[in-house]
C-alpha cells in the first residue's frame, strides 16, 4: 500500500469508531488547534518568512489571526450549529416531528494552496473537524518549509489517525485523488480545479473548489481617488500580488487615469519606502517559474510606476501599467503578482459590459461615492463576492459565505459556511403510527375529491400567526360539524378535521 493509501484507510478506519462525532472530541480537537497558533507562532513565522519573505506580524495579520477567530468562533457556536434544525411544515406533516439533522459525511480530503498557506489549508480543516469529520491535510509543495513544518506540528497538537497531514507533490497529490474520499476541498487554480473535479467524479465525490481568476476593480471618477488607490495598493501589493482576491487589473475613466497612477505610487511608497526590496514588510514571488510567468506579463504594455525586478531574489517591484489593452499579455490570465494594469474605459456602461464578458470573478470592487453606482454595479454583474470602496476585507467576516460562481469556483465556506458545507444536512421526518385517516386523501383509489383533500392540506401554508390560527380553527369547527351532518360514515374525514384542530390550536407549525 502506498503512503497516502495508508493515510487515508486509517483515517477511514478511525472515522468509523466514531470518535470524531461527540461535540466534546471536536471543541478539544479545536482548542487544541488553537494551542498551535499560540505555542508556535515563531515556528510558522519562520518558515513563511523561506517560503514568501512574509514578516511575522504580517503572518499573524493575514495567516493565523483569521484561523484564531474561526476557532473561537466554532468552539463558542458548534453546539447551536450541530444542533436538529426545526422546519417549517404544511398542513400534512403538522402532527409530525419534521427537522434537519447535520451529519458529518466521513473522510474529507483537503488540498491547500502555497499563496497563504496555512489560511487556506487549515481554514477548511476547522470546518471539518467542527462537523465531526476525519480529513487527510495536503499542504501545498510549493511552500515547502511551510508543509514540513504542517506535517511535524499537526500530529503533534490533533489526533493524528483521524487527521493525518500527507505531503507531497503532484504524483502523491494524484495518489491521493484515486482514493474514495466523501468529500474533496481543493484551494488552486482553476485548470486543476477541473482535474480535481475529474478525479471526484469517478467515485462521485462532492467538491467544494476555491480558485481563482481575474478580479476586476472600477474606479469611479467621482471618488475620492486618493482613498480609493490606497486601499487598491493594500489590496493588490499584500502577498506581492499573490492573494485569490487581489483586484487584479483597474477600469476607470482615461481623465483619472494620471491621479491614479500617482496616488497608487504615493501609497506603495507610503507602504514600502522608496526601496520595497529592502522593505520586511514586502514580500517575494514564490519561486523562479512564477518571477518569468509574471515578467513576460509586461512585455507588451507600458511600465507607469516600478518594474524593477531581480530573479536571483523572486523580485518584482510594486508595478503599474498604464494604458493596458484588453489584448494585453497581463490581461489573459490571473496575474498572480504585483503588477497593477489600468485599463482606461468609457464608463460604467463599459466596465460592467467588460465584466460581464469574461469569466465570472472570484471579487469584485468598485470604488465610489454613489449608492446608485454601487448598486447598477451588483444588479448587472456576477462574482463570488462584491466590495464597495475596499479591497479584501470581506475575507475577515466569518458570517459571509466566501467562495466563487462559475469560473472562479463552487461551494462556499468560513464560520457556519465551513460547517455546512462539510457537513450532510439530512432531513428527517418522524411520524406516528396513529391516526391513519388522515393518510387516506393519498391511497389509492384516487379521486378528484381526494385530490381536493391533498391540495389543500400539501399547499396551504400554516403559518396563520393567533389571529389566522383561530379563524382557521372556525372553518374546521364548521366543516367538522358539516361532515358529521352529511356523512356520519366518513370516519378519515372526519379525523382529518380533529387532527387540524388541534394542532391549529396547538402552533405546532415548526415543531421539533
Ligand atoms: N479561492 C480561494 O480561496 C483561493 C485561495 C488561494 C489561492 N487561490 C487560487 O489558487 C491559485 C494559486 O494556487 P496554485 O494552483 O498555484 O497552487 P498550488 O500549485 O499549490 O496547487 C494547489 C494544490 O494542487 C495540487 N496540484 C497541483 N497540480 C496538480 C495536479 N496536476 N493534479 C493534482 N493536484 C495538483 C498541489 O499539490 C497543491 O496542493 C490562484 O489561481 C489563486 O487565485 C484561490
Ligand atoms: C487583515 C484583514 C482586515 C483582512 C485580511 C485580508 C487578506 C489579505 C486575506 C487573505 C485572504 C486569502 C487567504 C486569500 C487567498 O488567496
Amino acid at each position: 500500500m502506498s503512503r497516502e493509501q495508508i493515510a487515508v484507510a486509517r483515517a477511514r478506519k478511525a472515522f468509523q469508531t466514531g470518535r470524531s462525532k461527540p461535540l466534546e472530541h471536536r471543541i478539544r480537537q479545536l482548542k487544541n488547534l488553537q494551542r498551535l497558533f499560540v505555542e508556535r507562532q515563531t515556528e510558522i513565522s519562520d518558515a513563511i518568512k523561506k517560503d514568501l519573505n512574509k514578516s511575522e506580524v504580517g503572518t499573524q495579520l493575514y495567516e493565523t489571526l483569521g484561523l484564531e477567530g474561526e476557532i473561537t468562533l466554532a468552539i463558542k457556536k458548534l453546539k447551536e450549529w450541530a444542533a436538529p434544525r426545526p422546519v417549517e411544515k404544511n398542513l400534512l406533516t403538522i402532527s409530525d416531528t419534521v427537522y434537519i439533522r447535520p451529519e458529518p459525511l466521513g473522510v474529507v480530503l483537503i488540498i491547500g494552496a502555497w499563496n497563504y498557506p496555512w489560511a487556506v489549508t487549515i481554514q477548511p480543516l476547522i470546518g471539518a473537524i467542527a462537523a465531526g469529520n476525519a480529513a487527510v491535510v495536503k499542504p501545498s509543495e510549493v511552500c515547502a518549509h511551510t508543509a514540513k513544518v504542517m506535517e511535524e506540528l499537526l500530529p503533534l497538537y490533533i489526533d493524528k489517525e483521524l487527521y493525518p497531514v500527507v505531503t507531497g507533490g503532484v504524483p502523491e497529490t494524484q495518489e491521493l485523488l484515486r482514493q474514495r474520499f466523501d468529500h474533496i476541498f481543493y484551494t488552486g487554480n482553476s485548470t486543476v480545479g477541473k482535474l480535481i473535479m475529474e478525479a471526484a467524479a469517478k467515485h462521485l465525490t462532492p467538491v467544494t473548489l476555491e480558485l481563482g481568476g481575474k478580479s476586476p476593480c472600477y474606479i469611479d471618477k467621482n471618488c475620492d481617488i486618493s482613498v480609493a488607490c490606497r486601499r487598491v495598493a493594500w489590496g493588490k501589493y499584500t502577498n506581492c500580488g499573490q492573494t485569490c482576491i487581489a483586484p487584479d487589473y483597474i477600469l476607470c475613466e482615461p481623465s483619472i487615469q494620471e491621479r491614479v497612477i500617482a496616488e497608487v505610487k504615493k501609497s506603495i511608497k507610503d507602504f514600502y519606502t522608496e526601496n520595497p526590496k529592502s522593505c520586511p514588510d514586502y514580500g517575494r514571488i514564490i519561486n523562479q517559474r512564477h518571477f518569468r510567468r509574471i515578467m513576460a506579463m509586461t512585455e507588451d504594455s507600458t511600465i507607469a510606476v516600478g518594474g524593477d525586478n531581480d530573479e536571483s531574489e523572486c523580485y518584482i517591484a510594486p508595478t503599474v501599467l498604464r494604458d493596458v489593452k484588453p489584448e494585453a499579455k497581463v490581461m489573459q490570465e490571473e496575474i498572480f503578482g504585483p503588477l497593477l494594469p489600468i485599463l482606461p474605459i468609457g464608463g460604467l456602461d463599459e466596465a460592467i459590459n467588460f465584466i460581464n464578458e469574461r469569466e465570472k470573478p472570484l471579487a469584485l470592487y468598485v470604488f465610489t461615492p454613489s449608492d446608485k453606482v454601487i448598486k447598477r454595479m451588483i444588479d448587472e454583474t456576477s462574482s463570488g463576492g462584491v466590495l464597495a470602496n475596499d479591497c479584501l476585507v470581506h475575507y475577515s467576516v466569518s458570517s459571509l459565505p466566501f467562495g466563487g460562481v462559475g469560473n472562479s469556483g463552487m461551494g462556499c465556506y468560513h464560520g457556519k459556511f465551513s460547517f455546512n458545507q462539510l457537513s450532510h444536512l439530512r432531513s428527517c421526518l418522524i411520524k406516528k403510527l396513529k391516526m391513519e385517516g388522515v393518510n387516506s386523501m393519498r391511497y389509492p383509489p384516487h379521486t378528484p375529491k381526494k385530490l381536493g383533500w391533498a391540495r389543500f392540506f400539501i399547499l396551504k401554508n400554516p403559518d396563520l400567526g393567533w389571529l389566522g390560527r383561530m379563524a382557521l380553527l372556525t372553518i374546521f369547527a364548521v366543516v367538522a360539524a358539516v361532515v358529521i351532518q352529511v356523512s356520519p360514515g366518513r370516519q378519515e374525514h372526519f379525523s382529518v378535521v380533529v387532527l387540524c384542530s388541534c394542532n391549529v390550536l396547538n402552533s405546532q407549525v415548526t415543531s421539533f
